[in-house]
């Protein structure tokens, strides 16, 4: 399907944004012209070498003047300030929209930004990986994963449909919620994950015998670590995002590891073995979840 939206700019060429042009490229071809905009030159050639982008520039004023669809793909609280910088030069009708991982913070921060006849629809693909930066782009990232939109409920139908059109050509899978909704889920899904897989490779400093312990580690460790790799510029800007939710998820898992913590310090075995067996049936039960989803067909139409 040829989509009507022929001028995409994408503001941060890195993991999300190379990749989205990657995607895009890969669908439509020559059909759109994407800018890309990047505070690196080097991120922006390596981009229009991989076909990521057509045109590139540092300039994110003039990218963003005849676009048809701009895509803010920086760490959250450098989105809101490209937003404030480009508002005055998007021309009627555009829209703009973003794949940053908290979105109230954002939404009340764009809100009063953007001129009347220009649209806001908030986005978060649900995909990434632990690399940043252009080099880890992929066209397939998105493919099957989902892709949230949380535009207000007073959003322009034809904004939130084209936005849909575009996403679509991903492979990606679109759910539609609320901000807040959001915000809430993804602190408990995402967020302290990150967060604790952080905590638990900073443990190895409180190790006497570091060395050993880092040759020792096996499969146990590098699963649930993977994403301490992760950019932090990124992630710092998450939790001074979505605070209240993440400080509340993170109170109920302190309290979890207090309860574990005392059951081993008393020898309660059974009480230990209890711990296990609930995240043993709740995690084999989400992996049942997830393959019988993945059988359904898509709502949007792959
Ligand atoms: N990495 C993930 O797994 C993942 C997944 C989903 C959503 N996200 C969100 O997508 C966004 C981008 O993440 P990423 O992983 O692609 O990060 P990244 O570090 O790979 O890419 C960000 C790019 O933005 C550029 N940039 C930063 N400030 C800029 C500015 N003021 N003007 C122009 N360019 C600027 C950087 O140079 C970099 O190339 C973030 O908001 C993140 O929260 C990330
Ligand atoms: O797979 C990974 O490496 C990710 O961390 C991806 C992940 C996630 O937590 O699932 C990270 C942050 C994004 O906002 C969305 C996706």
């Amino acid at each position: 399907m040829i989509v009507p939206a022929k001028r995409i700019t994408i503001i941060g060429m890195g993991l999300i944004g190379g990749s989205l042009g990657l995607a895009l490229r890969a669908a439509q071809g020559a059909n759109i012209r994407i800018t890309g905009v990047d505070v690196s030159e080097d991120s922006l050639n390596t981009a229009r070498l991989l076909g990521a982008a057509d045109d590139i520039t540092t300039d994110s004023k003039a990218a963003v003047k005849d676009a048809d669809i701009v895509f803010l793909c920086t760490p959250v609280l450098q989105a809101a300030a490209l937003a404030k910088e480009i508002a005055p030069y998007l021309k009627q009708g555009a829209i703009v929209t973003d794949t940053c991982s908290t979105k109230s913070y954002l939404m009340q921060q764009i809100a009063f930004l953007l001129p009347a006849g220009i649209h806001y629809i908030p986005g978060h693909p649900m995909a990434g990986r632990e690399k940043s930066g252009i080099e880890a782009a992929d066209a397939a990232l998105f493919d099957n994963k989902w892709y949230i939109l949380t535009p207000k409920q007073t959003a322009d139908k034809r904004a939130v449909a084209l936005v849909r059109q575009v996403i679509n050509l991903t492979g990606a899978r679109i759910t539609v919620m609320e901000a807040g909704q959001h915000d809430v889920c993804t602190a408990l899904i995402s967020h302290v994950p990150h967060i604790g897989a952080a905590a638990l490779v900073n443990l190895l400093a409180y190790s006497e015998d570091q060395d050993s312990s880092i040759k020792l580690a096996g499969g146990g460790f590098r699963d649930t670590t993977r994403i301490a790799s992760s950019n932090a510029d990124m992630w710092a800007d998450i939790c001074m995002t979505n605070a209240a939710p993440i400080v509340d998820s993170l109170d109920k898992f302190n309290q979890l590891i207090t309860q574990i913590t005392q059951a081993i310090r008393e020898g309660d075995r059974a009480r230990v073995h209890n711990f296990f067996t609930t995240a043993k049936k709740r995690r084999d039960g989400l992996l049942q979840l997830e393959l019988s989803a993945s059988e359904q067909p898509l709502s949007n139409g792959h």
